[in-house]
């Protein structure tokens, strides 16, 4: 094992749903009026693909061991990231050892360090990351969560996000996650519709469901700390992404504002244990929300949940499938995952990377059993029947 090497390194884009899950058709609650930072702009605000949310596509990294063994991760990147792992990352991993995954990530941060830190050029770090973790477990024969340590759990549970948390329930989830519909240029009356939305959704699941908030970056303080005070009577349990990522004042003050028992989270859009620290330290939330396939990767994230634990906060990573069930399974601080509704009314549970995994384990009754996930690296495949591009073929 220690002398089989990376032999190389294949960046391509795939389009249409998966890794990058906003990009889909017409009619798809995901992309219906939701709040964004660019709902101020009219015509950008009933749809998110609109100001080009879905411009940049799926990244698929591929690479290729010595041995002749292939592992693989999806994220998002598209075609840029695509020529990042290409013409500048793929020179750390070539030659190197298969085992070498924390020199590799080092070196791919510092050599971008110059125009990189978050964003796109994480994205695409974390895409090889995981890629990198995946053939490591393929070579080894063990699922991801053996190489992390070890399950400390045997089933998972999740919460669903989507707009229809009344059908969530009857899936067996624990909690529905709802897109809030309109932000602050919408005014009182848009305020009013957000309440009026959640206090439907609260009669229809009764007392006891979790009942969430994804406002996706697009309220100021004074619109989220009305808003979180509002739905406090219909039993809100958090209020997620309420503000710019940048605004990590905002979110320690908004933190003070919430009513007593209502929860702040963040952290989709962070990235690096260097950013999560800004949140932890500045008391910004009570959950953070990583993405593994954006704030660096799965060797990124062990060192973003262990501070996180030392600051007595969860981790309950963002969507990312496969990625974050084999994480969450091996976490003590990550006691519930999510998943996202990629069924266009959001009736049904189907793969949330559909259809560019062959293999991509879903919840049922809200639950997915760890035995599940006993399957070499990831334990998915990359479907055939997807048209993969290779834009900067070496
Ligand atoms: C529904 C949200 O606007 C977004 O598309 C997904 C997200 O932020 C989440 O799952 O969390
Ligand atoms: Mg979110």
């Amino acid at each position: 094992m220690g002398n089989i090497t990376i032999k190389h390194v294949r960046a391509f884009v795939l389009r249409g749903g998966g890794a990058d899950y906003h990009d889909q058709a017409d009619g798809h609650w995901i992309d219906d009026h939701i709040s964004t930072p660019m709902s101020k702009y009219p015509e950008y605000r009933q749809s998110r693909r609109s100001f080009g949310i879905n411009v940049l596509g799926t990244l698929v990294v591929e690479i290729e061991a010595s041995d002749g063994t292939v592992g693989f991760a999806v994220t998002t990147g598209g075609e840029p990231a695509a020529y990042i792992v290409e013409k500048h990352l793929a020179r750390f991993l070539e030659g190197a050892r298969v085992t070498d995954i924390e020199k590799i990530w080092d070196q791919m941060y510092q050599s971008t360090l110059y125009y990189g830190r978050k964003g796109l050029v994480i994205n695409t770090i974390s895409g090889v990351d995981l890629a990198l973790w995946d053939l490591l477990g393929k070579i080894r024969q063990e699922p991801v969560h053996q190489l992390l340590g070890g399950a400390v759990r045997d089933e998972l549970q999740f919460y669903a996000t989507g707009a229809r948390p009344d059908l969530a329930q009857k899936m067996g989830f624990i909690g529905g996650k709802m897109p809030l519909h309109h932000g602050p240029s919408e005014g009182e009356e848009g305020l009013r519709k957000n309440l009026e939305e959640l206090a439907t959704m609260r009669e229809r699941v009764g007392p006891d469901f979790w009942l969430m908030l994804d406002c996706w970056m697009s309220l100021d303080l004074n619109y989220a700390t009305k808003l979180a005070i509002g739905a406090h009577e219909y039993g809100l349990k958090w209020i997620e992404e309420a503000l710019s990522p940048d605004d990590y004042w905002g979110y320690a003050a908004l933190r003070n504002n919430v009513p007593k028992g209502m929860l702040v989270t963040t952290g989709e859009h962070e990235a690096t244990r260097w950013g999560f620290r800004m949140l932890l330290e500045m008391g910004c939330c009570d959950i953070i929300q990583p993405d593994v396939g954006w704030c660096g990767g799965m060797t990124e994230l062990v060192k973003i949940s262990a501070l996180a634990d030392a600051h007595n906060t969860l981790v309950v990573p963002h969507g990312s499938s496969v990625y974050s069930y084999h994480f969450v399974a091996t976490r003590h601080n990550s006691p519930f995952a999510e998943f996202l509704m990629m069924a266009p009314k959001a009736d049904e549970v189907v793969p949330m990377f559909h259809p560019q995994l062959l293999g991509e384990p879903v919840p049922v009754n809200g639950r997915m059993r760890l035995s599940v996930l006993d399957k070499p690296g990831f334990g998915v495949d990359l479907n055939p029947d997807c048209q993969l591009h290779r834009p900067y073929n070496r």
